[in-house]
């Protein structure tokens, strides 16, 4: 009979460098724990000879799977193999801050599709430096701050944003075309729990206005990128991006409306990943595991 500290699944992620015998202690670890794997997925990467593991388990008895106490009798295992890992209750709901300024597409996207269970997000708060979407986060019940940022508040406007991450036990900042530079202090204390969605395929058109440099440049495609977020603006390792097909009869405005469903598709598919336990920095670089 499962109790509220056991789970009737759970999932591990592990990277480290690849030696022989991982798998093999991996799997043998989960049948001394009564645990049966429903999914599994790897990667070795020859390059870096770094390799990466991500499994997903249920529990043999009916006991359930005690989290708590898997973490516990892991922890040897992991450090037998120098492991950066993470075993977690794959029902756990991410508690999120979505941020955002005054374009309403990812907002309004990332709450529908968390409200028919697309997404198993935990929405603490929608933050935004303009007041202008609080009426789409009242739609949904969710709590709107409207914290303003000019160049002589920035310091203060962050370290409240901080705060609330701090006093919420926020595990992400999602920033839903949020438009403004996190300072690297931000980016060092949010680092591997903040992604962003930048409006071009990048490194193509970083910065601001990509859609009229794309147009400028004449391409025949445009796209949508989701990174982590780092101190060196649209420079993140990308998790997902999303491309669609344009051509010589659409203006920029068109190339802005058209790119609203690639950038709402890669934050979706890329806040789902990271949510699930799929993504795992390797170096500037991210992999994936489906
Ligand atoms: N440290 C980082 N902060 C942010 C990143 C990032 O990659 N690293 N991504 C941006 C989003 N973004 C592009 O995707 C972006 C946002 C804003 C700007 C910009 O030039 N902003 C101006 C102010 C614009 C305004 O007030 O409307 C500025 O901050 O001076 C460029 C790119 C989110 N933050």
């Amino acid at each position: 009979m499962t109790t509220p500290s056991t789970a009737r699944s759970a999932v591990l992620t592990l990277s480290c460098p690849d030696v022989p015998g991982i798998v093999h202690a991996v799997t043998g670890f989960l049948v001394e724990h009564d645990a049966t794997i429903t999914q599994s997925s790897q990667f070795d990467d020859l390059e870096s000879c770094n390799f990466f593991m991500r499994v997903q388990f249920a529990p043999t008895t009916d006991a359930g799977l005690d989290v708590a106490a898997l973490c516990q009798a892991f922890e040897p295992v992991a450090q037998k193999f120098g492991m950066t890992w993470r075993l977690e209750d794959t029902s756990h709901r991410e508690r999120v801050i979505i941020m955002v300024s005054k374009f309403a597409h990812c907002l309004n996207d990332l709450l529908f599709r968390n409200s028919v269970g697309d997404l198993n997000l935990d929405v603490v708060a929608v933050v935004s430096n303009h007041p202008d979407l609080k009426p789409l986060a009242d739609h949904y019940g969710v709590p709107f701050k409207h914290i303003p940022v000019t160049k002589d508040t920035k310091d203060a406007a962050e370290a409240e944003l901080l705060d609330m991450v701090r006093e919420q036990n926020v595990e992400l900042v999602i920033l839903a075309r949020y438009m403004q530079i996190l300072s690297d202090n931000l980016c060092r204390q949010l680092a591997g729990h903040a992604i962003n969605i930048h409006h071009s395929m990048l490194p193509a058109f970083k910065g601001a206005k990509p859609y009229h440099q794309a147009h400028d440049r004449g391409v025949k495609f445009i796209g949508a990128t989701a990174h982590y977020v780092t101190a060196d603006l649209d420079e993140g390792p990308i998790i997902e991006q999303d491309i669609q097909r344009v051509d010589h009869s659409m203006d920029a405005d068109t190339f802005v409306a058209r790119g609203r469903e690639s950038e709402c598709r890669a934050l979706a598919r890329a806040v789902r990943w990271h949510t699930e336990n799929r993504v795992q920095l390797n170096g500037n670089r991210t992999v994936v595991l489906q």
